[in-house]
């Protein structure tokens, strides 16, 4: 059995010129996942830091869980404390934060997270996620850190993954060298190599969507969901919906068996739900090493050029052959 520590140190010594600084990197996360991990199996109990709202709003006029607010402060302060990244942006922060400090300010990463995805099912034991993309600074080390080193198209990302803590807690990253999927064995604290070299498969059968947005959705969409429910055995129809409400679960399910994720815009919501920079660019980058596909209907999610830190996207992503009938429909239907 290899840790995932033993993982990343061995996939380095494949890059000689390598600093370790990302592998450095990705251990942060490793062990701030553990400590995320710890109370998010305690959901459920009331104490300062889990159960409930913590009375707060984020930028997004969204009311912030307990767990949303912690999660932010563990990966924030593990990100902060080594050395590797320059600043950080986050659903639960306002602004990027720079990290002032000298050997952070000469540091050649930031990173991008949502701490905590799929907030609404925390108090419901059901399963939620963490999801974190990494670039590159464009400013110079020493330099202070601006916003054109967030706001990045998601091609430029050397690194993303998610956490998804649900009947087991699993991390799964990509550094442009395939998708591999760790779960976390708490008698020996590691997370192992459980999943090596993910493949999504090209075709599946399960579709996600909320489809109490019905009536507010693209024509599209509307005919992509009739074609998944018609009849038609030659092609495996109908197919089977499922959506738990935490975009890394639903994605992480669909990417092991086959199936297509859509949070579409809607009459009252022209750009859709998600957030372009810390939800759909790390699993876009995933979902293609993968042999998928991510879309926001008609452009590949990686090549929109932010110009937002909290963006919004309508959002296709999952088997390759579904994202193209989807969007082969958005576009027949979008003159509509
Ligand atoms: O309840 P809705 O509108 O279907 O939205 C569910 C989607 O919103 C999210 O919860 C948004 O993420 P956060 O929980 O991080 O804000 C996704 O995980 C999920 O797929
Ligand atoms: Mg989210
Ligand atoms: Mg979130």
């Amino acid at each position: 059995m290899i840790t995932l520590g033993e993982y990343i140190i061995k996939n380095q010594a494949e890059y000689p010129s390598a600093s370790g600084e990302l592998s450095s990197l990705l251990s942060s996360i490793r062990r701030a996942a553990k400590v995320v991990n710890r109370e998010i199996n305690r959901a459920g109990l009331v104490t300062d830091i889990i159960g409930g709202s913590a009375g707060s709003e984020n930028i997004q006029g969204e009311a912030q869980q307990k767990l949303d607010v912690f999660a932010n402060d563990v990966f924030k302060a593990a990100l902060e404390a080594r050395g590797e990244v320059c600043g950080i942006a986050s659903e639960e922060e306002d602004y990027f934060v720079g990290f002032a400090d000298e050997r952070q300010s000469n540091a050649k990463y930031i990173v991008l997270m949502d701490p905590l995805d799929g907030s609404s099912n925390i108090d419901v034991n059901v399963s939620v996620g963490t999801i974190f993309s990494i670039y590159r600074r464009v400013s110079q080390p020493g330099e202070p850190v601006s916003m054109e080193d967030f706001l990045q198209p998601g091609v430029n990302q050397v690194a993303a993954g998610y956490v998804v803590y649900g009947s087991s807690t699993m991390l799964v990253y990509t550094t442009g060298n395939g998708v591999h999927g760790f779960t976390y064995d708490s008698t020996l604290g590691s997370f192992c190599l459980s999943h090596e070299n993910i493949r999504i498969p090209e075709m599946g059968n399960i579709y996600s969507i909320n489809e109490g947005n019905y009536i507010r959705f693209p024509e599209g969409v509307k005919q992509y969901l009739k074609f998944c429910q018609e009849k038609d055995d030659a092609s495996n129809r109908p197919y089977t919906s499922r959506y738990i409400g935490s975009l890394v679960s639903d994605f992480h399910r669909n990417m092991l068996k086959g199936g297509i994720y859509i949070y579409p815009s809607g009459t009252n919501s022209p750009n859709g739900k998600l957030r372009l920079l810390y939800e759909c660019n790390p699993l876009a980058f995933m979902a293609e090493q993968a042999g998928g596909k991510a879309t926001d209907g008609f452009r590949r999610i990686m090549e929109i050029k932010p110009t937002e830190l909290h963006q919004r996207t309508p959002y296709f992503i999952g088997s390759s052959k579904m994202v193209d009938k989807a969007c082969a429909l958005m576009t027949e239907f979008s003159a509509e």
